[in-house]
């Protein structure tokens, strides 16, 4: 099938590079002209495992280029997708700008083939009537299309696994022919020829209506970080009453209708997802009249949680002022180069208000393009970072920490502390290589370093 991906993101160059891998003949199209070389060179803009690889088969054989002509994409595509982005407002608002501009783009372009036009930009509910308003709008009268919402619901990380083994597909949308074509589309996916494991059923594909389609995506999001919160507020009471959280997580999520996936307790949730989507959320209910009490209090939640380490430091090391902090981590999760809504950043701005230096080593970040508050404080290796720090913080649960030479860390700082900021690390190993040691709902673990063992007395051995 000829498929067109706007916007090149993500998730519009995953989603496409996956559609080529599949078999489709695939044109990717992004207005940064500097993105698009890169593509067309076979070098992704963004890390993410595996997606490389998948790109460079799909170009070799011939099924994937890119372009920034928009034309050339709207008229190669029998499936065009919308993969813009939509960024928070200051007000929460989604701002839907790029998917308008986008509608209005393909409804010039569009000629008198029949296109399915489909939604994966995560955008208010409504937006289906108005993407389809505005494509009519600027066509050729009678030009024959529809629209569908196909909501995305890939993790930043594992997003070419996530693709191809999917919990779901949705599809909302009313054209039973845009449908099937959607069905079609997906059926090496649905069909798991491409699973991990063969052996699966099917993937459910769930065809509803487009608005049901577009609330499946926000509900998802607001449950999932809803879910967070709740297992740090558990986290924190934890810490009062010297219980483990994570034992609590692993005794909860054994009840399957809880579940013992999103009960990792931590710094709080971030990236370019759940606290947009959530406000967005927030922000449709009150425009339609509804106070949206449990959501807003998951994201008060989340936003106090960002800001726990400093209690904890503030606790082991008294004013923050004239102190260095070394975070670990600055990417919102591990395996992505995202820093977008980040919750290291945001504490290491706290810090800097407080008057402590904050220095950061990420494995994505290079100390020549630190982000914004950071500069020339990004460090080019864990050793680095740690030289003569007052405390280190684990922010980004990157599988290299777990095995950094601590012993060898502890001894290059002003204060050997750690606090670990999403339960990463073994609290007994850093005890052994120096570290006091502080986790997130887990006071029992709170590991000091061993007492130097006292030299045994030297005794006079008479001769
Ligand atoms: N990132 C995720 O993990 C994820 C997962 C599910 C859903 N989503 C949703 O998918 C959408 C895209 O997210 P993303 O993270 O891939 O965004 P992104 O910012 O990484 O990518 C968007 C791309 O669109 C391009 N673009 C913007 N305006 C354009 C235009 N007018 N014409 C052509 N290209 C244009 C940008 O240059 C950019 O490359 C958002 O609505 C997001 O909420 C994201
Ligand atoms: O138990 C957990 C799980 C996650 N997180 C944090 O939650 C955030 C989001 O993590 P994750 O959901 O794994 O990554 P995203 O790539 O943001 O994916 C989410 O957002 C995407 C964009 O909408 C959706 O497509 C995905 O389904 C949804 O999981 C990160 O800051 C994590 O550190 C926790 O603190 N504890």
């Amino acid at each position: 099938m000829r498929v067109c991906v706007i916007g090149t993101g993500y998730v519009g160059l995953v989603t496409g590079a996956c559609l080529a891998h599949i078999g489709h003949d695939v044109v990717g199209v992004d207005n940064n002209a500097a993105k698009v070389a890169q593509m067309q060179a076979g070098i992704s803009p963004i890390v993410e495992p595996g997606l490389e690889a998948i790109m460079a088969g799909a170009m070799q054989a011939q099924r994937l280029a890119f372009t920034t002509d928009i034309g050339a994409g709207v008229r190669h595509g029998e499936v065009i997708f919308i993969a813009v982005g939509t960024p928070a407002l200051p007000s929460g608002e989604s701002d839907t700008r790029a998917v308008e501009a986008v509608a209005r783009a393909i409804g010039i372009h569009l000629d008198g083939s029949y296109k399915v036009i489909v939604n994966k930009s995560t955008v208010p509910i409504g937006s289906g009537d108005w993407v389809r308003m505005l494509v009519s709008e600027n066509a050729a009268p009678n030009v024959d299309f529809d629209v569908v919402s196909n909501p995305e619901f890939l993790r930043e990380g594992s997003a070419v696994f996530d693709t191809f083994n999917p919990d779901r597909i949705v599809l909302g949308g009313s054209g039973r022919r845009a449908v099937a074509l959607m069905k079609k589309l997906y059926e090496p996916i649905t069909q798991r020829q491409v699973a991990a494991e063969a052996a699966l059923p099917p993937v459910p594909v769930v065809v509803t209506d487009l608005a049901s389609a577009e609330m499946i995506k926000y509900a998802a999001n607001a449950f999932l970080a809803t879910k967070i919160s709740f297992i740090n507020e558990v986290a924190n009471i934890c810490d009062r009453v010297g219980a483990d959280v994570q034992q609590v997580a692993l005794g909860m999520g054994l009840d399957s209708r809880i579940g013992g996936k999103f009960l990792q307790a931590g710094l709080g949730w971030g990236g370019s997802c759940f606290p947009k989507d959530v406000a967005a959320l927030v922000h449709t209910a009150c425009d339609y009249g509804y106070e949206a009490k449990l959501l807003a209090a998951a994201v008060a939640v989340n936003r106090s949680q960002r800001y726990l380490a400093i209690e904890k430091l503030r606790q082991a090391l008294g004013i923050l002022k004239g102190k260095t902090i070394g975070l670990l981590g600055l990417t919102f999760k591990p395996d992505t180069d995202d820093l977008r809504d980040a919750p290291a950043l945001a504490l290491a701005a706290e810090c800097r208000r407080l008057g402590a230096r904050v220095k950061a080593y990420d494995p994505t970040v290079r100390p020549e393009r630190p982000p914004a508050g950071l500069e020339a404080g990004v460090a080019d290796c864990p050793e680095s970072l740690a030289a003569g720090c007052d405390a280190l913080v684990l922010v980004t649960e990157w599988a290299e920490f777990r095995t950094l030479d601590y012993a060898g860390l502890a001894r290059s700082m002003a204060r050997a502390l750690i606090v670990d900021g999403r339960n990463f690390l073994d609290p007994q190993i850093l005890a052994a290589a120096g570290f006091t040691y502080v986790g997130i709902g887990k006071p029992g673990a709170k590991a000091a370093p061993a007492a130097p063992e006292k030299a045994a007395p030297v005794l006079a051995i008479a001769s």
